[in-house]
């Protein structure tokens, strides 16, 4: 019989550990069977590893996994997936740890395993526009790589997250308005079952720019959040590097500036990033990146195209803009400049978090359509007047999709409350409106019922047989986005 070994706060040797007011047992056996698989020094239960493996940028309180590993190739993370099938062990992918949802919380214990180190290969095929990766490889290490191909990867989350975490959690960001999100931007995926088979999306090595060959496997995975498969490889989309200026606008109110989005979406101009900052957000990126913009409500835009075409562009928005109060454009007159603010924009949350240092920081990523944006933003600022807020907003305003960040002290009983209910009923406006709770972080640990609410009981249910049909054992991050329980597993299989 196997020896059991307790993974444990101080020692991993023989004590029980806390994690979730749970004890968690895994029997050594499994971690000897790891280690030779994956060799000694791949397999962890040093705390500080399954800690820092537990916990992303959110402010979820980390859930430590049992055991971190290192698969080094698509072949390993199969042997690991047989491994956890066979004995009924949860398996959690980590990326990079930047998620904003809590999605490596080893909410049920288990095995996270770390993408992070997986070999690294890019496959660029210049010639078809795309490029397969392998799971180690991040959005800026790609566009390190390309960067002398002319060619780039356009999705940008501000943080240099890993590309099969970002589609993992379908992620987009500032440039989303021009290029879509990683939806838009994935041909095929290399993905490894819950019970270790090898699955290829769009068929083994096919790289084809459009498919109408049966279901779309290939975005059923966007935005699985780990619990459907682990991303293993991904084919990416890539386009050419453009001209580009930015500049920055400012306007009397919040209206007036989203007015302008919109009008510069109806006549066509092809932004590339148009990003929303309101006035507590302009306040805090002046401080924390050393910026001097008046503390009113902001616009930052990018341009990509020839000088010819930057200029049409700029009339068309220059006119939009003076139409809607705002200020004349600035324009980032250097390299420098334009990295620099860019910067700043992507530096909001950690801008934010440092108006209270000390404090958590509640994100929310409601998206409305466009049509909307201004009543719900209209409406946020009155709530959170209303409720005392310390609060930023930034916003991707070109998808109708922005976040606030509330400031709060955790250990606050009453204030975290206010906070939960502001962050709900704020998905609620949105949803009301025509939008979704999460237009980017994803439903992690804390919008199951707000999914819920969103796809109606049908739409639940068809992610549940889906869940099920992949994952019978609900082994695949468990306690996220979409949870089967034991009664409907025992239920599935009589
Ligand atoms: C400062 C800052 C700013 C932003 C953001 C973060 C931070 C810190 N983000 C959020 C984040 O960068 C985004 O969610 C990434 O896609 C997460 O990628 P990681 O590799 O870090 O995944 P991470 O390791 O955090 O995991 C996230 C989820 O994906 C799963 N997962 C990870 N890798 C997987 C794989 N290979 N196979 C299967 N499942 C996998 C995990 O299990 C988890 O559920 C964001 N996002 C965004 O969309 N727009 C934005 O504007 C921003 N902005
Ligand atoms: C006020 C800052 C909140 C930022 C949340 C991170 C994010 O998605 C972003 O766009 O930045
Ligand atoms: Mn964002």
């Amino acid at each position: 019989m196997a020896l059991i070994l307790r993974i444990c706060k101080r020692s991993t040797k023989t004590l029980t550990c806390q994690r979730s007011r749970q004890v968690r047992l895994l029997s050594n056996d499994v971690v000897t069977q790891f280690q030779n698989l994956l060799g000694e020094s791949n397999v962890s239960i040093a705390e500080t590893t399954r800690q820092h493996h537990g916990q992303d940028e959110s402010p979820f309180p980390g859930a430590m996994p049992d055991v971190v590993v290192s698969p080094k190739n698509t072949e390993q993370v199969s042997s690991v997936a047989k491994i956890c099938y066979e004995r009924k062990l949860p398996m959690i992918p980590y990326g990079t740890g930047t998620g904003l949802e809590g999605g490596v919380c080893a909410v049920k214990g288990g095995v996270c395993l770390d993408l992070s180190q997986m070999e690294e290969s890019i496959d660029v095929n210049m010639s078809d526009l795309d490029a397969t990766v392998t799971a180690s490889i991040t959005r800026i290490a790609l566009n390190n790589y390309l960067h002398d191909t002319g060619l780039w990867f356009p999705i940008d989350p501000g943080a240099d997250a890993s590309l099969c975490g970002m589609v993992a959690t379908s992620a987009s960001g500032t440039t989303a308005v021009r290029y879509g999100t990683m939806r838009e931007n994935v041909i095929n995926l290399e993905v490894v079952l819950a019970d270790g088979s090898i699955l290829h999306t769009a068929g083994k090595g096919l790289h084809p720019r459009k498919t109408a060959a049966g279901y779309n496997l290939t975005n059923l995975f966007v935005g699985s959040e780990g619990t459907l498969g682990i991303i293993t490889k991904a084919t990416l989309r890539l386009y050419s590097i453009p001209e580009k200026m930015s500049a920055t606008c400012s306007f009397p109110s919040t209206e007036d500036a989203i007015n302008s989005v919109e009008q510069i979406l109806l006549y066509n101009v092809p932004i590339v990033r148009i990003e929303f900052l309101d006035e507590s957000a302009v306040d805090a990126c002046n401080k924390y990146s050393h910026l001097d913009h008046p503390v009113q409500p902001m616009i930052f835009l990018e341009f990509y195209g020839s000088k010819a075409e930057i200029e049409s562009q700029v009339d068309i928005v220059e006119e939009v803009i003076s139409s809607q109060n705002g200020t004349e454009l600035k324009w980032a007159k250097t390299t420098e400049e334009h990295s620099k603010l860019w910067k700043a924009r992507h530096n909001a949350l950690y801008a934010a978090k440092a108006l209270r240092p000390g404090s958590k920081a509640k994100i929310t990523d409601v998206a409305v359509p466009i049509s909307k944006l201004a009543e719900i933003l209209t409406k946020t600022k009155e709530e959170i007047k209303k409720e005392d807020l310390l609060c930023c907003i930034v916003g991707h305003v070109g998808d109708g999709n922005f976040h606030c960040l509330v400031m709060h002290d955790p250990s606050n009983q009453q204030e975290l409350e206010k906070i939960e209910a502001f962050s709900s009923k704020l998905a609620i406006f949105a949803q009301d409106l025509g939008g979704t709770c999460t237009g980017e972080h994803g439903i992690g640990l804390g919008k199951m019922k707000l999914l819920e609410r969103e796809v109606g009981n049908t739409g639940m249910s068809v992610m549940k047989s889906i869940k099920k049909a992949l994952d019978p054992h609900n082994l695949l991050n468990p306690g996220h986005t979409v949870e089967i329980k034991l009664s409907e597993i025992v239920l599935s299989q009589s």
